[in-house]
């Protein structure tokens, strides 16, 4: 299951919220419900997507930003629930930097950008200081998601200049009993 949907709204923030955050979590309880082996379900691989800017501050894309830090940390936090519990269910994030699909189209509207459009021309130069991702890429990083059975509560980032790379969060890696 792959909880992929999302918005870059600044204007109606709290839309931002509920569908970047709220519907990842909604959609992972309902996963679970049906394919934790504590329930009767064969088991499987969730895949929530976040983003770069879930783990670097975007200044003019705080709530996005916001919201995507949420979908990590409740990610990891439910990964380590899982493994706890032996739900035969493994919990991984994407978090990709600047891809080229509609949502970058955003960036330029008013009515997503809401007082931050000002600074649209910053997100476009660091566009083009960072390069935009190819779809294919991400696509390729979930598919090794889905067939690592080791990886559970892992961050993937894909990055122009590093490609497909995790986060180490050290010694913040597990929930410690
Ligand atoms: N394009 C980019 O640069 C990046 C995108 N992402 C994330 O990747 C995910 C996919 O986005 P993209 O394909 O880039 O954008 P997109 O705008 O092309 O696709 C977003 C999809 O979400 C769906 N969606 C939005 N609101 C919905 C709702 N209320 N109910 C059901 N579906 C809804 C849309 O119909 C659309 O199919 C999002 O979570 C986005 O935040 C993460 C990092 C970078
Ligand atoms: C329309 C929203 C798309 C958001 C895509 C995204 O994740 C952008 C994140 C940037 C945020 O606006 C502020 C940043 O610093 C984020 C990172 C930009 C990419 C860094 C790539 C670094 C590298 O290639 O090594």
């Amino acid at each position: 299951m792959v909880n992929n949907a999302g918005v870059n709204n600044e204007k109606d923030w709290e839309k931002t919220i509920n569908v970047n955050l709220t519907s990842v979590i909604r959609g992972t309880y309902i996963g679970l419900e049906h394919m934790s082996k504590k329930n009767g379900g064969q088991g499987g691989v969730i895949i929530n997507i976040s983003s770069l800017a879930g783990l670097t501050p975007a200044a003019y894309q705080p709530v996005y930003s916001a919201s995507k830090h949420g979908v990590i940390g409740f990610t990891r936090s439910i990964a380590a629930l899982a493994s706890i519990g032996n739900y035969g269910v493994r919990i991984n994030t994407v978090c990709p930097a600047f891809v080229d699909t509609p949502l970058l189209e955003t960036i330029e509207k008013e009515e997503n950008m809401g007082e931050f459009y000002q600074y649209k021309d910053k997100l476009k130069d660091m566009m083009k200081c960072y390069g935009v991702l190819d779809p294919s890429l991400i696509a390729k990083g979930m598919v090794s998601l889905i067939e690592d059975e080791s990886s559970n509560g892992a961050v993937m980032k894909i990055t122009t200049s590093r490609g497909i790379h995790f986060e180490d969060f050290g010694a913040h890696q597990t929930t410690k009993i």
